[in-house]
């Protein structure tokens, strides 16, 4: 080794010396500003959960202390996963809902409560958090997610849940996070059941359309209030989104490790059963996470020429002529049922679970889904004697009646409003359940 070259090697080691030192002391720097960045109580309130190895420590609080998570929906799903993000010390929270509470959302919407029924759900949840954890900041936003807001409210978001709970809002909160590139964690249930997801993980992963290309068909759509739904069964799908939101913050998935993956939930399974499926990764075909092939941009949504609901479609149930197969709650309370030489029994069309809980005595039950399989099931009644048939609100009364001229009744009637419009124009003594 020549003189010069020996000198030229000890300058370069002595220039990575200084810059070893001057890195050392801005790590230390780093993090005597990390440890400041929580408070003392912080510390005790957080302690339980950065002890844990897997949550990854002091350094996992803090980045979920600098999280901006965005949470559409705060009912059954919505509620818990809301509650855990708060107290776990999410940084800022939005919420999303254009909703206020009602009294059949209680068994379930376990954040919020009897005093704030009829308050927005957004404003109502955001009085339990800051009860739980004054440390975070809560943004509401009262409003439906629509065309024309949803970039807006997404933007300034890391993370987001989708605790919605029909077609038309998953795609449209799908397809804003992928043209922002968000991360979605997706829960879903109804009854006993659910399923959790993650859609666009870090802008690479599959998304909704990926796994959905087409919505269901409407007739297949059912809601909470037409299925029914357990509270404790919905709120594990919402923990369980709580779960893997902090899972993405804390950076426990990453490109490398994280594989798109399906979780279902069974409830009322012998013991409960909890079962998760790899899921194939992006479909080259899709037309809002494949740039190549993109045709849903952020200003056809924003121009609206992307009809979410209109795609979704919706069931049609004005089947029936208003004036001669249609009567009210009131003209039915007329009807002399004793008449039975010309009258059948008032037909009930509910589920026959709905029927048991509260109906109008005399009426006789066969569920619409039995009635428009068979035949047989309206053997009991006489085509020739007049029918009126009632359901809950007067939806599947009318396409029950439908069927029932089809199959040549020769005088139904369909209860406008149904059982609801008697409780609210006849008895309103009768025990509503919804
Ligand atoms: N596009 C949307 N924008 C804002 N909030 C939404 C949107 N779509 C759905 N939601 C909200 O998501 C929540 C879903 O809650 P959940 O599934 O428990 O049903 P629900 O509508 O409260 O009850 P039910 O079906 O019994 O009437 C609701 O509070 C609803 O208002
Ligand atoms: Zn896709």
């Amino acid at each position: 080794m020549t003189v010069n070259k020996e000198a030229e090697l000890r300058r370069e080691i002595e220039a990575l010396k200084k810059e070893n030192k001057e890195l050392k002391a801005q790590k230390l720097n780093d993090n005597k500003k990390s440890v400041c960045a929580l408070s003392l109580e912080e510390y005790r309130r957080y302690g339980r959960q950065m002890q844990v190895p897997e949550f990854g420590g002091l350094s996992s609080q803090l980045k979920l202390k600098n999280s901006k998570i965005l949470v559409i929906g705060a009912g059954g799903l919505g509620s818990p996963a809301l509650l855990y993000l708060a107290a776990a010390g999410v940084g800022k929270i939005g919420i999303v809902d254009n909703d206020v509470v009602d009294r059949t959302n209680l068994h379930r919407q376990i954040i919020h409560d009897t005093s704030t029924l009829n308050l927005n759900k957004a404003e109502s949840a955001r009085i339990k958090m800051r009860l739980l954890n004054s440390n975070i900041e809560v943004v509401t936003y009262p409003v439906a997610l629509t065309n024309l807001n949803s970039f807006q409210i997404v933007e300034p978001y890391d993370l987001v849940l989708d605790c919605t709970d029909t077609p038309a809002s998953r795609y449209l909160i799908n397809d804003t996070c992928v043209l922002l590139g968000k991360t979605i964690i997706s829960g879903s249930g109804l009854r006993t059941e659910g399923q959790l997801t993650i859609l666009n993980f870090h802008n690479q992963g599959p998304c909704y359309r990926c796994f959905y290309p087409t919505p269901p068909p409407p007739n297949t759509v059912t809601s909470c209030s037409n299925g029914g739904v357990i509270g404790p069964c919905i709120g594990v799908l919402g923990t369980m989104m709580a779960v893997e939101a902090l899972k993405c913050v804390v950076g426990f998935y990453t490109q490398e490790n994280f594989h798109p993956f399906l979780t279902l939930y069974s409830g009322f399974a012998p013991g409960q059963k909890l079962r998760t499926f790899r899921m194939r990764s992006r479909m080259s075909k899709c037309k809002v996470c494949n740039p190549d092939v993109r045709e849903i941009t952020r200003e056809k949504i924003e121009q609206g020429v992307i009809d979410y609901k209109g795609w979704c479609g919706a069931m049609n149930y004005n089947v029936l002529n208003p004036q001669t197969q249609r009567i009210t709650a009131k003209q039915l309370s007329k009807v002399d049922f004793s008449d039975v030489e010309h009258l059948n029994p008032l037909l009930d069309v509910r589920p026959r679970i709905q029927y048991d809980i509260s109906h109008i005595d005399g009426s006789i039950n066969i569920p619409y889904d039995d009635l428009s399989r068979s035949k047989s099931v309206l053997e009991g009644l006489d085509p020739h004697k007049k029918t009126y048939v009632i359901c809950r609100f007067g939806n599947d009364s009318q396409l029950s009646t439908k069927i029932l001229l089809e199959r040549n009744f020769e005088d139904v009637k369909d209860v406008i409003g149904g059982l609801d419009s008697w409780k609210k124009d006849v008895n309103a003594d009768f025990p509503s359940y919804w």
